[in-house]
């Protein structure tokens, strides 16, 4: 288990700090913290506040936040940016970009869980410019080039 710093900027988060649902959870759940509900009409996008922020500080590690399954296939509530990247030295409040890309109207409650949030590794390289790569079998053959099936 990994130890990462964590600030509450809304008191009510200190309720319900975030935690793995399960043993085998890969995300952690992340609320509205709203004052009122938000209506999403269709195809709208608006930046919601988690009021949490983390500090991962490693540069081996970064947090990601996806769309929860159910909300996302379910209603079109999925991610205005499709996956908000957090880098290892942001240290501002974690802010969810919510897109009802669905043709019906969506209100979100405050405190919903409305996505979730996955640590994972990541790894820094530096760059070596050449003139010729080294053989490989796929060479430049993309975009469909092994078929379809
Ligand atoms: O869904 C998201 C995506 C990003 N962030 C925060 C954390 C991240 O470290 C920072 C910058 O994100 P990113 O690099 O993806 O955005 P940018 O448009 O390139 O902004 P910047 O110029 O600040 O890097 O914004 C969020 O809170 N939620
Ligand atoms: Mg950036």
């Amino acid at each position: 288990m990994t130890t990462i710093d964590l600030k509450v900027l809304d008191a009510r988060m200190a309720e319900q700090l975030p935690a793995y649902a399960t043993p085998g959870s890969a995300g952690l759940d992340l609320r509205a913290c709203l004052d009122a509900p938000l209506v999403l009409e269709p195809g709208q996008t608006s930046l919601i506040p988690t009021g949490l922020a983390i500090h991962v500080a490693d540069p081996g590690l970064a947090a990601i936040i996806l769309p929860r399954s159910g909300l996302g296939h379910k209603h079109g509530i999925v991610l205005g940016n499709l996956v908000g990247l957090i880098d290892s030295d942001y240290q501002g409040q974690l802010m969810v970009s919510c897109w009802n890309r669905s043709a019906v109207t969506f209100t979100v409650q405050p405190m919903e869980r409305i996505a979730q949030l996955v640590i994972v590794p990541v790894v820094q390289a530096t760059f070596r410019q050449v003139q010729e790569f080294g053989e490989s079998d796929r060479g430049a053959s993309g975009f469909g080039s092994t078929g379809r099936h």
